[in-house]
């Protein structure tokens, strides 16, 4: 069958938390598309991380079952991670379920995890390929459920301070303006991975990235992107410095920012809004403003985050490792 939940957006859309049922308690955790690991946080961690969270309890899941000697460790390029056991349990995300899903159940979170209360864990949706379950390598839930869906996509719809959804087995065509623009994804790096060579600020000319590769990531707040595409952006901008106190790209939060269009694979400009790479104030007065697009390393791998992903519709297809986008409606 196919799955529906809400996407609801923190305080800034710094991430989105969806329902998750497992093992029948229903607990809110962020869609990763740029991760592998299915964790949450659970009543085996120390009290003082579970404060304020919803805790999984697997004594009281009547379907839990340990797996014996198995364990993870994962950290993610913000310094954030997460470390400890796994078991299996039925997971149920908005009717699309998988009934030996490889759960696992955090002993250790860093602080950041902890102190983001909203937030009780991760549901990876890259490939299994990077999922960190040791000594035997696990599957995603996407990986589980998608012979079960009735077409195996799953489809990503997040809004500006607004509810959005994540489905499986479905594309929505009401949510999203025209057709997909089909792309190829390379697995290789277990990451919805493709090209991305060519890119427009505002209406200006098209300008070249020679070898750019970007990654479509769910689970990453902002878009970072090569030093040429971030400078040639904010040389647009009046008033736009590099913040090196606030740890990246500033300009007054009164400018006006242009779009900024990204080649998806070859096929499609992706168009993300001005409006979306005003991120958030850095002053208590709102007068200075940080940019939702940032500098990776030069040549490096692109990460096309939430503020992407405000301005399209995003479907990932496992059958055939494309990605499909467009705008949304
Ligand atoms: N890109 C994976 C990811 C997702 C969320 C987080 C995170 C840190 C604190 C709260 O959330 N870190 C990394």
């Amino acid at each position: 069958g196919t799955g529906v939940v809400t996407a609801t957006p923190e305080q800034g859309d710094v991430e989105y938390l969806s329902p998750v049922t497992i093992g029948g308690q229903t607990i809110n955790m962020d869609f990763d598309s740029g991760s592998s690991d299915l964790w949450v946080f659970n009543t085996e961690l120390a009290a003082g991380s579970q404060a304020g969270h919803s805790n999984f309890n697997p004594e009281t899941s009547t379907t839990f079952q340990l797996l014996q000697g198995a364990s993870f460790e994962i950290s993610y390029g913000d310094g954030s991670g997460a470390a400890g056991n796994v078991g299996t349990d039925t997971v149920n995300i908005g009717g699309a379920t998988v009934t030996n899903q490889a759960v696992e159940l955090a002993t250790a979170v860093s602080s950041s995890f902890v102190q983001d209360t909203q937030s009780n864990g991760l549901v990876g949706l890259a490939f299994s390929k990077l999922n960190t379950i040791k000594p035997v390598q696990q599957k995603t839930f996407f990986d589980n459920a998608i012979a079960t869906l009735p077409i195996p996509v799953f489809t990503a719809d997040l809004r500006h301070a607004a509810v959005g959804a994540y489905e499986f087995g479905n594309i929505d065509s009401t949510k999203f303006n025209g057709s997909l623009s089909w792309t190829d994804v390379n697995a290789t790096s277990g990451f919805w991975q493709f090209s991305s060579q060519q890119f427009a600020v505002g209406t200006g000319p098209t300008m070249n990235l020679a070898g750019g590769q970007a990654i479509a990531d769910t689970g990453t707040t902002l878009m970072i992107a090569d030093p040429s595409i971030v400078n040639a952006y904010y040389s647009q901008v009046q008033g736009a410095v590099n913040n090196e106190t606030v740890g990246g790209v500033t300009f007054p939060c009164a400018a006006q920012l242009p779009d900024l269009a990204v080649d998806i694979g070859g096929n499609y400009m992706a168009t993300v809004r001005g409006d979306d790479i005003n991120f958030s104030p850095v002053d208590a007065a709102g007068t200075t403003c940080f940019g939702g697009l940032q500098a990776g390393t030069a040549g490096g791998l692109q990460i096309y985050g939430d503020i992407m992903f405000k301005s399209q519709f995003v479907a990932f297809n496992g059958g055939n490792n494309s990605i499909g986008m467009a705008p949304h409606q």
